[in-house]
Parts: structure tokens; C-alpha cells; sequence
């Protein structure tokens, strides 16, 4: 008779192998850093043979004061500051956790970087909780070109002029809700504030669901889509650990379900409004991401159209309409938000920014949304406005760019002669150190619309290359003019009528925070936080009240 083990021994055995496996990969991952960076003396913090970089982070928090929610890039931007030697590059190893990887921020390293095409494999899986499926952001070759060149009609600048009716109609609720809030007297966290009127906006501009399906269903979707955020960027220093653990896997699965079938509904909706006729082909006002992907469908199966669409062409797009809500408003609410706070600490760009409203849309401004309607041209006319927007984006860059070098790629100081390589490794440029590197700004903490209107021979005026908020190159920000013309409606629709009042001083008195130990970063309490893209610490606590 034959003698079974017993489970224990089973359960050791597979342990020991996974152990096993671990450590091979491990010593694998080590020495390959070791040398490929580490023997080449490529600048790096102290690295440790079993460790890596893995303590790394922990001691700049120690060192630089740091808090805990701080949002990554920030985190990285502070040690960034020990290379001055190679203009603030530098490579880290925190195998397991992500692929090996090379920080820069500089506009010489980031305009090489640009041309890099690939992403890093690390972000498939990084955006999965939000994307649920490759998507037009994170996959590579002719998956992501095919899936961008289909996406890019929708993105055009005429185009994107008949969309501005979503931000306006936002911007009309917007002002709704203002004026309630200013006469509760109400403390609000402005940023949580923006993101539904944002969502709303993104639904609007690229799906139009709300036409759809019910009211109640976007919000349990727009709910879930917000959990899986805020569940998985646990501030992203801990998040790849934490979301391993079943129970936010089970979180995931959940909201992930209630996404999907939304969007499933919804695809199937517009579908039949596509079969019964009653959209013939796209014209010019119908390029939302949604009609897009369905025309290309019909086109595909033109000689035969299916009665209901197809699972596998269902999992191939929801991952694309699942990243335009969230690209389609997460950016934006932040900057929107840090537009506010600014703006409020800057009383002269507040009252230039008032007067070129009342300059290109008259001292009424309850004729704004009609003639935004009727000549949205109007917007190009808001040259300081802009240059507002884009300091904002340089102060508070909210997102960063990620490419994954391939053979042979290499990185050059063109003064010292020195290559970098960066074949196999992640290069992470980041906007915010790089937007306040004083090498190439002048007065780079300093709130300064002027710099962008600055002609060639002003100290102001800025090095090429060193502004990068939606990146440049073939991977850049497809949503851009989209997000531009924006945050201009809804400047203009609300700025001239509310005064925002930030108000951390009264929130950290309400949460037992006091004026001392209130966290900061280089003195900054609306810093950074992380939760995917940057969000101003603690949603931006503010008071709003209606123009005097
Ligand atoms: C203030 C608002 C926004 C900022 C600062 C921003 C910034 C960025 C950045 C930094 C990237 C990565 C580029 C790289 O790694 O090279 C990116 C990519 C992208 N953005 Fe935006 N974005 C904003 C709004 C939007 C909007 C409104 C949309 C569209 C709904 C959008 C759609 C995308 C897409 C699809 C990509 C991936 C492009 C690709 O990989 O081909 N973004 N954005």
C-alpha cells in the first residue's frame, strides 16, 4: 500500500519551493542590477546586495521630514536633490516591489526620454485596479498605436469645441452648488468636490451614459471606480504590498464587477441606438470614445453586423472607456483645485485673471454660458487665464511620465560624455521635481503666470523642454486641449462670481492637528498626497463664498 504524505509535509514542500523560487529571482535581480548599474558607478543612494533600495525609502522619510501620504513622485523628487553631479538622475532597485528604474528630472534626460515609446510592464499591472484590462495607457507596439490612432479623432482641438457644452452644463451645477454651499456657511474639501462634477464631465465627453442608462447606476459605477482608486494607491509606497493582501483583492473583484457590467449595459444600449439607425455614421458633434469604438466595430463587421456584441470585443473596450474616466477627471479635479488655492494666495493674478474675463466676455456674468455656447472661439482669447493654468501645472503637476527603455538605449550628458543605459529599465520623469528644478527655473517655488508670457530674453522665460505636464513625444497626453479647454470654461464660468478660501488652519484645528505638528512639505501644507494621480493633502479644505 502506498504511503501518502501527510499534509503538513505537502504544505512544507510547496513552501520550500516558493521559497526557493523567491530567493533564485531574487539573486537573479540583484546581480543583474549589480552589474549592469551598481559596478558601472552609475549614481545611485547606498545599495545593498540583498536589500537593494528597498530601505531607501523609508530613510528619506526620516531624513527629509516627510509625511506618510505624501504622494510619490515627491517622495522620489526629495532624493533627487543628492545627484546634483548627474543633473539630478539617478537609478534605483526595489525588486520585488517594481523593475529596475532610473528617476530623472531634467529637461536634457526627459527630451531623450520622450522618444521612448514602450511603457513599463509594471504600469499594466499598476493600473489594473482602475483599467481592469490593457488599455490605451499602458499597453505597447501595435495594441497601443492601433487603439490611440482609433481614440485620436475624438481629441482633436474643432472637436473638442463642440464638447465644451459638458463643461458648461458642469460648470452651471457648479455654480448651483457654490451658492448653496456659501450660504451654509460650509467647510468643504474642495478637491473631493471637483471630482464628481469632473466624472460627470469625462461620462459626458466619453460615453454619454447618462443618457443611457439610470442615474443611479453612473453614480455606483463612478462609487466603484473611486473605491478601487482610493483602495490600491494607499499612498503608493505601500500599496503594492497592501494590494496583494485577499481582502482588497475581494474589494477589487467587487467594484470591478459593477464597473464591467455597467459598461457592458451601456455599450449594449448605444449599440442598439447604432442597429435600430438611429446613429447612421459619426459625424462631426459624435466622436465621444464610445460611438468611436462602435463605429469601428460596425466597420469591422460590415457584411454580416452581429445582433449583440461580442464578449471578446466587449473586454478589448471596457478597459479603454474605464481609463478615459479616469484620466478624463483625475487630473483635471487636482488642477482645478490647486488653480483655486493659488489663486486665492495670489490676489493680483486673481484680480488680472478677473479682468481679462470681464474684458473678452463683459462685465455680465450670466451671459457667459451663452456666448461660450455660441462663440467658443472666446476661449483662445484667455491668454493670461492660460498662463495661470499652465504655472498651476508646473507648481502642481499632477501626473508623470513612465516609458520602459528597450536594447541598447542609453540616456547621454552631452557635457560630460557619460551614457546612461536604460535597456530593460523603467524611466520615471518626474514632473515635479523637474518643474522646480532651480538649474532651469528662475524663482522655480514661486507662483509666476508672467514666465508664460515671458518673451526670449526674460529670466522668465522657460529653458525648452523643462514644462512637461502631459509629456511630450509619441507617448504624451492625448486628453490635453480636452483638459486645457476645460479648466478654461470653468474658470470662466465661476472665478468671477466666488471667493475660495482655503481654510487648513480651521481643518487641522477641527481634527486635534496643531499649527505645529500640521504636516508639510517645504512648507507647504496643500502638498501632494498620493492617491494615483497628486491630490492636495486632505482634499483641499476650503470656504466658499459668493463675490462681494
Ligand atoms: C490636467 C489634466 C491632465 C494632465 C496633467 C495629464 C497628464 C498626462 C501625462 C503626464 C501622461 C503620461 C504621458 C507619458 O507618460 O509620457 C498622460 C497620458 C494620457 N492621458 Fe492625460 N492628462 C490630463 C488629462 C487627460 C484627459 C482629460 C484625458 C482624456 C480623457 C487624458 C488622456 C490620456 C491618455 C489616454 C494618456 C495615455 C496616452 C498614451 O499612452 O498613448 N488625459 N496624461
Amino acid at each position: 500500500m502506498a504511503i501518502l504524505p501527510s499534509f503538513p509535509i505537502v504544505l512544507a514542500a510547496v513552501c520550500s519551493l516558493a521559497v526557493g523560487y523567491f530567493l533564485i529571482k531574487l539573486c537573479k535581480a540583484r546581480a543583474s542590477f549589480y552589474y549592469n548599474k551598481v559596478k558601472k558607478g552609475y549614481p545611485m543612494p547606498p545599495w545593498n546586495p540583498i536589500l537593494g533600495h528597498l530601505l531607501v525609502l523609508n530613510k528619506a522619510f526620516k531624513k527629509y521630514n516627510l509625511t506618510r501620504d505624501m504622494h510619490m513622485d515627491d517622495i522620489f523628487g526629495a532624493i533627487s536633490k543628492e545627484f546634483v553631479e548627474s543633473d539630478s538622475l539617478f537609478y534605483v532597485d526595489l525588486w520585488p516591489f517594481l523593475n529596475p528604474m532610473v528617476l530623472i528630472s531634467s529637461p536634457k534626460y526627459a527630451q531623450q526620454a520622450e522618444l521612448v515609446q514602450d511603457r513599463p510592464s509594471d504600469l499594466l499591472w499598476s493600473m489594473h485596479p482602475v483599467t481592469g484590462g490593457p488599455s490605451v495607457f499602458a499597453t505597447n507596439g501595435t495594441e497601443w498605436k492601433d487603439t490611440r490612432s482609433l481614440l485620436l479623432p475624438g481629441f482633436k482641438p474643432n472637436y473638442i469645441f463642440n464638447q465644451i457644452i459638458y463643461s458648461i452644463d458642469g460648470a452651471e451645477a457648479l455654480d448651483m452648488a457654490f451658492r448653496i454651499i456659501a450660504k451654509g456657511q460650509n467647510l468643504v474639501q474642495l478637491d473631493r468636490f471637483f471630482l464628481e462634477y469632473m466624472m460627470k464631465l469625462a461620462d459626458g465627453q466619453h460615453c454619454n451614459a447618462g443618457n443611457l442608462l439610470s442615474q443611479e447606476r453612473f453614480e455606483a459605477f463612478t462609487k466603484a471606480l473611486r473605491s478601487n482608486m482610493d483602495w490600491h494607491y494607499l499612498g503608493d509606497s505601500i500599496s503594492s504590498i497592501v494590494r496583494r493582501t485577499p481582502i482588497i483583492q475581494l474589494i477589487n473583484s467587487y467594484n470591478t464587477r459593477i464597473m464591467n457590467r455597467y459598461l457592458s449595459d451601456v455599450m449594449d444600449e448605444r449599440y442598439l441606438e447604432w442597429r435600430a439607425g438611429k446613429v447612421s455614421s459619426l459625424s462631426y458633434s459624435n466622436k465621444s470614445t464610445l460611438d468611436l469604438i462602435l463605429a469601428d466595430y460596425m466597420s469591422k463587421h460590415k457584411d454580416k453586423v452581429p445582433e449583440v456584441l461580442d464578449t471578446a470585443f466587449k473586454n478589448w473596450a471596457i478597459p479603454q472607456l474605464r481609463i478615459m474616466f479616469f484620466v478624463g477627471h483625475d487630473s483635471g479635479t487636482a488642477t482645478l483645485s490647486y488653480t483655486f488655492y493659488l489663486l486665492s494666495k495670489n490676489p493680483l493674478a486673481l484680480e488680472k485673471m478677473r479682468a481679462e474675463h470681464d474684458e473678452v466676455f463683459g462685465s455680465d456674468v450670466t451671459a457667459v454660458s451663452y456666448l461660450l455656447r455660441t462663440q467658443p472661439n472666446l476661449l483662445n482669447k484667455l491668454t493670461y487665464t492660460t498662463a495661470v493654468i499652465r504655472e498651476v501645472l508646473r507648481l502642481f503637476p499632477p501626473a508623470s511620465g513612465f516609458r520602459h527603455g528597450k536594447s541598447g538605449a542609453h540616456l547621454i550628458d552631452e557635457n560630460t560624455g557619460n551614457h546612461y543605459s536604460v535597456e530593460n529599465v523603467n524611466i520615471w520623469i518626474l514632473h515635479s521635481a523637474l518643474h522646480r528644478n532651480p538649474r532651469y527655473w528662475k524663482d522655480p517655488s514661486e507662483f509666476k503666470p508672467e514666465r508664460f508670457l515671458a518673451g526670449p530674453n526674460d529670466p522668465l522665460y522657460p529653458v525648452k523642454g523643462a514644462w512637461r505636464p502631459f509629456e511630450h513625444g509619441p507617448r504624451d497626453c492625448i486628453g490635453q486641449a480636452l483638459a486645457m479647454t476645460t479648466l478654461r470654461v470653468t474658470l470662466v464660468m465661476l472665478v468671477r462670481s466666488f471667493d475660495v478660501k482655503p481654510a487648513y488652519e480651521e481643518w487641522d484645528y477641527l481634527h486635534g492637528i496643531s499649527l505645529e505638528s500640521a504636516p508639510k512639505y517645504e512648507g507647504e501644507r496643500a502638498y501632494q498626497a498620493g492617491q494615483s494621480g497628486a491630490h492636495p493633502a486632505e482634499g483641499m479644505p476650503c470656504r466658499i463664498s459668493l463675490r462681494q
